[in-house]
């Protein structure tokens, strides 16, 4: 008898009805060597069973999000056309230029997208220009719109704009999946990314749009040119200095009540001046703006240092998103090192987003130490390897004082009989959330205080338990809740400031919104209820 001929039934061996998948999955995906090799069986899984995949990634979160993720998902990124299995995502091509609407119009359920994460690949996390293999970066990030907000799999779209790439290995890489040719020059790509923003809006008239992972110029340049116009926000400029902002306030509270000073005597210092950055730095001005400091102040507490030291603002060929930070009150020599600038600045606070793995040495982070009873280390970089310091080393140099956030997730440790919990100050706990608010509230414009009240709700959103645990972010597990407290404040800013097309919710109490966010939230299905009645 041939298997086709077999009944549904009995080609389902009987161990499917006994059995939970969910423990096959995690059984098969833990046998893999490498995290590279777990990302391309989950890759598979979302193929074969995207319900299982979404119920796989719900129920297993911590161990799961770093796969599909910081940091796996950056070397998935750096090996993509060497791993390619199957299409998945839009490849939007430079050679498409001029009829990118008809690229665009291949995407299926273009009425119900809502969410596109685009990226062009020219810096993804830290690693560089990756070209086309930065699709995977779209991906994962979508993977948590669908984990940690609940947006329906189906109506996401992950993109990439398959511009060319300056990097010489992948341009004499055989393997290479992208088009052959170095990136275009500021006009070329201009041309392009309006004609992109155009067509996107004609296919796509619900979607809001999510910038990932441009380089630095053209991420400030094309946030500033398009937030008015369309639905659109930045995730490393924005994104970032929300979640940063929101970790900071519960920083700043245990620092502060640690050395007995007032919150706003806090003095930042930032080492590395990109886009994300600068964008946290802008941000975080509101950290001290919304305690009644004026924006000149509040700048006053903010340094910033790049690869040349310092930033000051009698620097030679000052980059324009250097400006608004660069210092006026210091003429000496310039300052090169870290441990000089720290010794100049005295800083409370020191944030992490230079791509350069273990720039906070033993010598910085015992400095920090000595100058705060709770020092604030924040070494933000994406991925691991790039990471400023790792969290055992903090630990250890401070003696178990260290306030710790990073970019990229470390594990709990014990030091010296006592338990420490690292704080993962990764966008990844706000985009989730600001997006879901804008997509309801169907927002024309993604607002400033929008991103700024999604960053308090965040920080407000710890329990008791987490506060008493010292945390500076709520644990992940509960993201899906936390989602759902973001959206509100969101969609509350988004009428305050008129931008929302959706109305209906301004009649709503917050407790009624709420519970509408939280039942609109996307569930897989459970498996046994797709396996056929026998
Ligand atoms: N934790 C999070 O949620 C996020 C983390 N990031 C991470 O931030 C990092 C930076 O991203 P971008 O700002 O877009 O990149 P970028 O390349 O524009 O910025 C890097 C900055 O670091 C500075 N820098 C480089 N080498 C240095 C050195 N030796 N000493 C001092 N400064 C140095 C550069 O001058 C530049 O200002 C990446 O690793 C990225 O993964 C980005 C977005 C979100
Ligand atoms: C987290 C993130 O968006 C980045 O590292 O670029
Ligand atoms: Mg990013």
């Amino acid at each position: 008898m041939s298997l086709a001929s077999l009944s549904t039934a009995a080609r389902i061996p009987p161990y499917l009805f006994n059995t939970d998948h969910r423990q096959r999955v995690l059984a098969q995906l833990r046998s893999k060597a490498t995290g590279l090799e777990k990302y391309i069986y989950l890759n598979g899984l979302k193929e074969r069973d995207p319900n299982l995949f979404y119920e796989v990634l719900l129920g297993n979160m911590l161990e799961i999000v770093p796969i599909l993720y910081t940091p796996t998902v950056g070397d998935a990124c750096s090996n993509y056309s060497h791993i390619w299995r199957r299409p998945e995502g839009l490849y939007v091509t430079i050679e498409s230029k001029g009829h990118i609407r008809e690229v665009l119009r291949t995407w299926p359920a273009q009425q119900a997208s809502r969410i596109a994460v685009v990226t062009d690949g020219s810096r993804i996390l830290g690693l560089g220009d990756l070209g086309a293999n930065g699709l995977p970066i779209s991906i994962g990030k979508l993977d948590l719109y669908v984990a940690g907000a609940g947006v329906k799999p189906t109506t996401t779209v992950p993109i990439c704009l398959d511009l060319g790439t300056n990097t010489q290995r992948f341009l004499e890489d055989p393997l290479y999946l992208g088009v052959r040719r170095r990136r275009p020059d500021t006009a070329e790509m201009d041309e392009f990314m309006h004609e992109f923003m155009e067509a996107m809006t004609e296919v796509f008239p619900q979607l809001l749009v999510q910038f990932e992972d441009f380089s630095t110029d053209n991420a400030f340049r094309y946030l500033e040119v398009f937030r008015n116009q369309y639905r659109v926000f930045n995730d490393d400029i924005q994104g970032t200095g929300s979640v940063v902002l929101s970790g900071f306030f519960n920083a700043a509270r245990l620092s502060a009540a640690a050395a007995g000073t007032p919150v706003t005597d806090q003095r930042i210092l930032f080492f590395g001046a990109g886009s994300a950055g600068i964008g946290v730095a802008k941000q975080l001005l509101s950290f001290f703006t919304l305690q009644g400091l004026s924006v000149e102040e509040a700048k006053a507490r903010i340094w910033t240092v790049d690869s040349k030291g310092l930033i000051t603002a009698d620097r030679k060929g000052l980059q324009e998103h250097k400006k608004f930070f660069a210092r006026t009150d210091y003429d000496g020599p310039a300052l090169t090192k870290l441990e000089d600038v720290i010794a100049h600045v005295k800083p409370t606070a020191l944030l992490g987003l230079s791509t350069v793995r273990n720039a906070f040495t033993e010598n910085v982070v015992r400095q920090m130490s000595s100058l705060n009873t709770r020092p604030i280390i924040f070494p933000l970089s994406n991925p691991v390897s790039l990471c400023e310091v790792d969290y055992e080393d903090a630990i250890k140099w401070t003696n178990g004082s260290v306030i710790f956030a990073s970019g990229s997730p470390y594990k709990p440790l014990e030091y010296e009989g006592k338990h420490y919990e690292p704080g993962q100050g990764n966008n990844m706990y706000i985009f989730p959330g600001i997006g879901l608010g804008s997509i309801l509230a169907k927002a024309r414009h993604v607002t400033d205080s929008m991103v700024e009240q999604a960053s308090i709700a965040l920080s407000g959103s710890l329990t008791e338990e987490e506060k008493a645990a010292q945390l500076v972010y709520p644990r992940l597990v509960r993201i899906r809740d936390i989602s759902c407290q973001i959206a509100l404040a969101v969609i509350r800013a988004a009428q305050k400031d008129n931008v929302d097309e959706n109305k209906l919710f301004r009649n709503l109490s917050d407790q009624a919104l709420l519970e509408y966010i939280k039942a609109k939230q996307w569930q897989p299905t459970t498996l046994s209820s797709q396996l056929p009645r026998l």
